[in-house]
């Protein structure tokens, strides 16, 4: 029997096939600097509004691991166009600082919120004083970075002893059921959607490769602890839509 033919590989597929694999960060600096323009419709759009309660929920956890701390001071990194650096602002007293890769992210990110301070730099080398945070969060970021484990020792060198670190991240469901719907929302839809929308022709094919490939759940608190964080764990949200990760130092 002839055996069916595999489906020809797009442009954008391969790219963002290629990306994922090198996660060059010259080449994810431009992505994000292509897709900042679209970046918060989108989101909201393709999450269909719930990623603002996913970043809620991170802050309400900060929120509870700072009650004895008088005057917080929070890093946001990766913070993009700045959402849940804001939302840590909320926290009573905090003072919040933030960086990104991106200029074009913070761009608008400095326009949205001009009362916090953003800086352009890598998460992998972080432009911050050992021990200065109580807090380090990053929210759907930290799958993005060139050197995964040098960035998470950069989260554990600049939190303070005691302090923590909020990650959230994409998860792909693990019930059967809704991790097939998901997979079909997330490969199928979900990019021709933003393809309609965003100036970069990969962003979004580039998206469901690198949270497929990205370790989740056990396979990250692995990473958090071998990155020197004395505990790690983690918390599905949203059907497991998507994932909490809360490590201390
Ligand atoms: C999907 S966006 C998330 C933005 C925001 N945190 C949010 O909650 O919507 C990922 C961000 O990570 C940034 N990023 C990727 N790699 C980075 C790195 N190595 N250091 C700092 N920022 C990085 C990108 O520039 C981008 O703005």
């Amino acid at each position: 029997m002839a055996k069916k033919a595999e489906p020809m590989a797009t442009p954008a597929k391969k790219t963002a096939e290629s990306l994922n694999l090198t996660k060059s960060r010259p080449s994810i600096q431009q992505m994000f600097d292509e897709v900042a323009p679209t970046y918060d419709f989108l989101n909201h759009l393709l999450s269909l509004g719930i990623d603002n309660y996913w970043r809620a929920a991170a802050t309400s956890r900060a929120r509870k691991l700072l009650l004895n701390v008088p005057a917080p001071r929070i890093l946001d990194v990766a913070t993009g166009t700045g959402d849940l650096a804001a939302a840590m602002m909320k926290i009573t007293n905090a003072k919040v600082s933030a960086l990104d890769l991106s200029p074009e992210m913070l761009t608008i990110a400095r326009k949205k919120y001009p009362s916090i301070e953003f800086t352009q730099g890598c998460a992998e080398e972080l432009p911050f004083k050992d021990a200065s945070f109580d807090i380090v969060s990053a929210g759907f970021g930290v799958r993005n970075f060139e050197d995964l484990k040098k960035g998470m020792q950069e989260f554990h060198r600049v939190l303070k002893p005691g302090g923590h670190a909020l990650i959230i991240e994409p998860m792909i469901p693990r019930t059967p059921i809704l991790k097939d719907l998901y997979l079909v929302y997330f490969k199928n839809v979900l990019p021709k959607v933003a393809a309609l929308f965003s100036r970069s022709t990969f962003a979004y094919d580039y998206l469901p490769h690198s949270v497929e490939q990205f370790p989740q759940a056990e396979a990250f608190t692995a990473i958090l602890k071998e990155s020197g964080f004395s505990s790690a764990e983690y918390r599905p949200m949203t059907f497991e839509t998507s994932i909490l990760y809360i490590a201390s130092k």
